[in-house]
């Protein structure tokens, strides 16, 4: 991800406007505090996973929004948070080398939340990034009345202040990315932050992530619905293999999809796959579908649920599992 080494970019014909801006865009911010949502409403497509659960977006996923006049490539952090387990320490690193390659950063904080400790801390670590804008959002506009929202962009004002110094934000933007409520406006204020450029991928390109990587997050997704709030930090999901199934007519081909679902504990294997196995079999369904319309292929999904002991404080297995 960097400007020196970007997808060659279709060049429109005639070349790019002179004033063209392009760059990188990262949103920070509490668990569950609308970073997923607001890319997804940005990009117009679904790209990264969103629960009501906290720290569901594991990997560094792109969508890039394309304007006549700029190009905005989102990079989707993982929440800030304090380190607990190595798998802490290693978001966290990934969220600071992250943040140095950004040309800005949207600092997300949801409009119906007093400001907390997590979010004084957010900002102290963001005001250690020499000269990074930092645009605060302050998202789910719509969950609060005018004279709420008036007060808590007041506070997050002051946070800005207190935190970065006299300039404080680069810039202050209410958004409700459910709402449709100032959803350009957040992309214009983060355009303003980014150099002139060329732009630096084709256009139509909505995410540059591995296919294998959506497909995993897809039945991670599926697979964490509905489930007990000590899942999620358990879980991992590998696809192992992705092959065309051989013999098959060229007019309806099928796509083998292995996949390993890795749990920490024969408990937690038993809540994946459910009474009788009914549950993995929901998941696999539901999951397929999505699957199916990713990748523009049926596809056979076989499922498996392997026990990793620990894997969240072990770096061999932590590397074995793609972190
Ligand atoms: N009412 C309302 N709810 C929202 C809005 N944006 C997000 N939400 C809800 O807030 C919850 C969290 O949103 P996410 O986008 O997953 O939050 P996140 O910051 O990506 O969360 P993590 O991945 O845990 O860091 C979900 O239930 C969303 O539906 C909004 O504009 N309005």
């Amino acid at each position: 991800m960097s400007r020196n080494n970007p997808t060659p970019a279709l060049m429109p014909e005639g070349g790019w406007p002179k004033d063209f801006r392009a760059g990188f865009t990262s949103f920070v911010g509490r668990p569950n505090a609308g970073k997923s949502t607001l890319t997804n409403a940005l990009v117009g497509q679904k790209v990264a996973i969103t629960s009501a659960k906290p720290q569901t977006t594991r990997h560094t996923i792109r969508g890039i929004v394309h304007r006549s006049d700029a190009q905005l490539i989102l990079v989707d952090t993982p929440g800030l948070h304090r380190p607990r387990t190595l798998l802490g320490q290693r978001l966290n690193d990934l969220v600071a080398d992250t943040l140095s390659e950004v040309d800005a950063i949207g600092f997300c904080l949801p409009a119906n939340e007093k400001i907390g400790p997590g979010d004084r801390f957010i900002a102290t670590q963001l005001a250690q990034l020499q000269k990074k804008p930092i645009v605060a959002i302050v998202t789910k506009a719509d969950t609060v009345d005018r004279a709420a929202l008036m007060a808590q962009l007041m506070a997050v004002t002051q946070l800005g202040v207190d935190t970065l110094g006299e300039d404080g934000w680069a810039a202050i933007v209410p958004v409700s990315a459910t709402g449709d409520f100032q959803i350009s406006e957040v992309a214009d204020v983060l355009v303003k932050q980014m150099p002139l450029s060329p732009p630096l991928y084709p256009d139509g390109e909505l995410t540059d992530e591995p296919e294998a990587k959506m497909v995993s997050e897809l039945i991670r997704e599926a697979a964490l619905e509905g489930v007990r709030d000590e899942l999620p930090h358990s879980l991992a999901v590998v696809v192992e293999e992705m092959v065309p199934r051989e013999g098959r007519p060229e007019d309806s081909p099928l796509l083998d999809v292995r996949v390993n679902l890795y749990v920490e504990r024969p408990s937690q294997k038993a809540i994946v796959i459910g009474k009788g196995g009914a549950r993995l079999r929901d998941v696999g369904t539901r999951s397929r579908k999505g699957i199916e319309a990713l990748l523009g292929t049926r596809v056979y999904l076989d499922l498996h649920v392997k026990i990793a002991k620990e894997w969240q404080r072990d770096p061999k297995q932590l590397g074995k599992l793609g972190f």
